[in-house]
């Protein structure tokens, strides 16, 4: 087994060497070794989770008041009359098609949302790229596989993890369903992700650390989204595959998939530093607790009568 300092897991866990070291001494870091006053600490070893918010406030506490108006429309919604199947496939229609427009534009892809309509119809486009309508049809061929998989009731697995990424990353033969085998930066990020060879490790450890215990699900899905874009486990089409298992998460709880929206995204993008530069996993998880209210209330509305 190899080992890290204290000095290198705040580093690269951007947490103060003080943290880190509580965390060893209250026994939160399996199998850190003590050695005097200093401890040796497993390597592929994930960042813990932290239970404290900034303000040093329980997590619960702090998300209660979210959790219960979800849960509160969630019930409200099983009370209601059933979606009939052809209400049911509008919906997911018209969400797939801004979910694909939406998550494939926070990387780079150049449809609008109209474009991305068509493409999914068959059509394509004059002057945008083939990789644009790929991405398209890769994208929407992995939502509905996610969909599957909650009716079929297959937990998360790496292997289901994989064949997400197989279908988001179509027009790459090489490199779908491949773990990296080279280092990767994350553009603008504070956060360093692990070197290639801990990128097994830290997905087993990442999966074996998912039962959520007295967790609200939405907290879970919202800090394994975190955790895995901090493994970014693939050379490419990491957002994309995250924001699919964080719908499939939620989708398994019960709850309505979300859209983290393009002009979301310097938002987005600021919950990934708050967690990795100040340990705060709150922005996050507030996030998507509102996108799923957001979605929540779209579907009461629809059933107002
Ligand atoms: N500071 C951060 N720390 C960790 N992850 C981040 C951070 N900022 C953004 N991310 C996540 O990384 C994703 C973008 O990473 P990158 O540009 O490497 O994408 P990628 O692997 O090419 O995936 P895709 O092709 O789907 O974008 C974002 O969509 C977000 O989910």
């Amino acid at each position: 087994m190899q080992y890290i300092t204290v000095k290198q897991a705040s580093e690269r866990w951007g947490i103060s060497d003080r943290r880190v070291r509580v965390l060893c001494s209250e026994g939160r870091i399996e199998g850190v070794i003590q050695k005097g006053r200093s401890y040796l600490i497993p390597m592929d070893t994930l960042k813990p989770i932290d239970g404290r918010s900034l303000r040093g406030k329980k997590i619960p506490e702090q998300y209660a008041a979210l959790f219960a108006s979800v849960d509160e429309m969630k019930a409200e919604l099983d009370r209601r009359r059933p979606l009939t199947s052809g209400e049911l496939k509008r919906l997911q229609e018209e969400f797939l098609v801004e979910f694909t427009y939406n998550s494939n534009a926070i990387e780079g892809n150049t449809l609008t949302l109209q474009e991305t309509a068509l493409v999914l119809e068959g059509v394509t486009i004059d002057q945008k790229p083939l990789k644009d309508h790929l991405e398209a049809v890769g994208h929407r061929d992995a939502f509905l596989y996610v969909v599957s998989l909650v009716s079929t009731k297959v937990p998360i697995s790496e292997k289901v993890i994989r064949e997400i990424h197989s279908l988001v990353l179509i027009n790459r033969p090489e490199d779908k369903g491949v773990y990296r085998r080279i280092p990767v930066k994350i553009m603008g990020a504070h956060h360093e992700p692990p070197q290639p060879y801990l990128v097994p490790v830290q997905m087993e450890r990442l999966l074996e650390e998912l039962p959520s215990g007295s967790r609200h699900r939405i907290e879970t899905a919202a800090l394994f989204h975190l955790n895995f874009e901090g493994v970014h486990p693939f050379i490419d089409g990491n957002g994309r595959t995250g924001r699919l298992l964080l719908n499939l998460m939620l989708m398994q709880a019960g709850y309505p998939p979300i859209d983290v929206k393009f002009s979301d995204r310097r938002k987005y993008y600021a919950c990934f530093d708050s967690y990795y530069r100040d340990n705060d996993a709150s922005p996050m998880v507030n996030m998507v607790g509102e996108y799923v209210k957001e979605r929540l209330s779209q579907y009461l509305s629809l059933l107002q009568n």
